[in-house]
């Protein structure tokens, strides 16, 4: 039984910046970090984007892919919000991930904590069938756990993956690299457009650092009771 503690970060998504207010400020005490992603961000802009960020730990989740001084350069602009967690695609290869993490060193060669490099491997909403339709002809299981070595020997300190591939992930690169695990439902929910998921406790157990959970809190009738009964599940899972 794993014995680190699995943090939780509530996924805002939603293009209202009075919305993302709100339920960041309900969630204040109850959440480890918040996430703010694609829809939230393009609404918005990084001024809204940095003005959360001043009040809770900040998780910017704008998952770039594209060649590799596109990406490193789009980092080094984001730079300013000092979030503590990024993302990029796996998929974009190790040039990518290694230009990515040189140019997040460089910015952050002041002694200001450098944001964590997450490579996202293969997104929760897909599932083998799915893999298939782009030409990816194996499980997710072996596809996260290849992509996982390369984007980690190129610089990437995690992974985003689900929690079905951290007992794999662990076997091949041991205890180091972040794990950041969405796909997460509390038994009995929706499971959306998720396709690899697992239950709060379940993704404590196998060694999750972080699970991300969005919808099944920000569409609770009280996101903040919701958030507590996700800390009490992993804390119970992890006794
Ligand atoms: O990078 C992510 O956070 C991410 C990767 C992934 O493979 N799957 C995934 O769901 N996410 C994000 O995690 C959140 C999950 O939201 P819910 O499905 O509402 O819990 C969304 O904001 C997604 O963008």
């Amino acid at each position: 039984m794993s014995i680190r503690r699995t943090r939780l970060i509530a996924a805002l998504d939603t293009a209202s910046h009075d919305q993302a207010q709100h339920w960041a400020a309900a969630l204040e005490g109850k959440v480890d970090a918040i996430k703010l992603g694609l829809e939230f961000t393009y609404a918005c802009g990084l001024d809204a984007v940095k003005s959360l960020a001043a009040r809770q730990e900040l998780f910017l989740d704008l998952k770039l892919h594209d060649i590799p001084n596109t990406v490193a350069s789009g980092l080094r602009a984001l730079a300013p919000i000092q979030p503590s967690l990024m993302t990029i695609h796996a998929l974009g290869g190790a040039e990518m991930i290694s230009r990515s993490r040189a140019v997040l060193e460089e910015a952050f060669d002041d002694g200001r904590k450098r944001p964590k490099l997450l490579a996202v491997t293969v997104l929760t909403s897909m599932n083998e069938e799915s893999l298939a339709e782009i030409g990816i002809n194996t499980t997710p299981l072996k596809e996260v756990v290849r992509l996982g070595r390369m984007a980690v020997r190129a610089g990437a300190d995690g992974l985003v993956c689900s929690a079905h591939e951290i007992t794999a992930l662990r076997d091949a690169l041991g205890d180091g690299p972040e794990l950041v695990v969405p796909g997460i439902r509390p038994a009995g929910s929706s499971t959306d457009d998720q396709k690899r998921i697992m239950t709060p406790a379940q993704a404590a157990r196998a060694g999750a650092d972080w699970i991300v959970v969005g919808r099944p809190i920000t569409r609770a009738n009280d996101p903040a009771a919701a958030a507590q009964a996700i800390q009490d599940e992993l804390q119970a899972a992890t006794l």
